[in-house]
C-alpha cells in the first residue's frame, strides 16, 4: 500500500511543466512524526556533524555559507522510520522515472538540524565536478512551526532570481525541484528546524559528451 498522500500523476505533470513543486501533507502524519522522533533521537546521541560545502576533496566547512548540522540517512537506515521514508521516496523515484525519463538511480539524503539562528545562503545543489544530483527533495519535520519563526526555504523561480516563493518548513511538506536549475536559500531560523534533504542521482553522473 502506498504511503504517498498525493496524486502522483498531478505532481509529475507539475514537475514536467515548471521543474519544482511544493506538496503539503505529502506523507502520513504518523510516518512524519516517527521520522521527527528518530531525527531527535540521533541528534541527542550526538551523531550529527557540522555541514560542509562541496564534495570529497573540495569539502570545506564554511560557516558563513551554512550553519546546519547533518547526518546521512545511510548511517541510520536500520531505524523503522527511516526505512518507511526511504520506501516512500523510492516510490516517487520510480514514478518520476516512468513519467519524466530522468533516469534516476538512487537517493542520497541526510537529516538536517538548523539550530536557532542557523541558515543556508543562496546556492545551487550541484557540484562543479559531479552533475549526478538531478532532483532535490526536502521534507520538513517541524510541527506547529510559528509564522514568525523564519526558517523558510526561499526558492528562486528564474535564473535571474527576480521571482521567488517562501515555503514554511511545516511537518509533512515535501519540496521537489531540479537541482541544477533553482537557486534557493534557507532564511535564518529562530528556533530549531528539522528536515530531511536529499538528492535523486542519475546513474554515473558524468556529462554524456
Ligand atoms: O532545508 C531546506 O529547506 C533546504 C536545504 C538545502 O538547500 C540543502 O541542504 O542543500
Ligand atoms: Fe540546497
Amino acid at each position: 500500500m502506498t504511503a504517498l498522500r498525493f496524486d502522483l500523476d498531478a505532481v509529475l505533470d507539475t514537475l514536467a511543466d515548471q521543474g519544482w513543486i511544493v506538496i503539503p501533507q505529502a506523507l502520513p502524519v504518523d510516518l512524519t512524526a516517527n521520522l521527527r522522533e528518530a531525527c531527535l533521537q540521533v541528534w541527542d546521541e550526538g551523531r550529527f556533524h557540522e555541514a560542509a560545502t562541496g564534495r570529497a576533496g573540495g569539502q570545506a566547512r564554511r560557516a558563513e555559507i551554512r550553519s546546519d548540522s547533518v547526518l546521512w540517512l545511510d548511517q541510520v537506515d536500520e531505524l523503522p522510520a527511516v526505512r518507511a521514508y526511504n520506501a516512500a521516496m523510492d516510490e516517487i523515484m520510480q514514478a518520476v522515472n516512468r513519467g519524466l525519463y530522468l533516469g534516476l538511480a538512487e537517493l542520497e539524503s541526510h537529516f538536517a538540524v538548523y539550530p536557532e539562528g542557523a541558515f543556508y545562503k543562496k546556492h545551487l545543489d550541484r557540484f562543479q565536478d559531479d552533475d549526478a544530483r538531478t532532483l532535490t527533495t526536502v521534507f520538513y519535520l517541524n510541527e506547529n512551526w510559528p509564522a514568525d519563526a523564519g526558517g523558510q526555504i526561499r526558492l528562486y523561480l528564474d535564473e535571474a532570481c527576480g521571482q521567488f516563493i517562501d515555503v514554511e518548513p511545516d511537518a509533512g511538506t515535501l519540496v521537489l525541484f531540479l537541482a541544477d536549475r533553482f537557486w534557493h536559500e534557507v532564511l535564518p531560523a529562530k528556533r530549531q528546524r528539522l528536515s530531511v534533504t536529499g538528492w535523486y542521482r542519475r546513474q554515473g553522473g558524468s556529462l554524456p559528451w
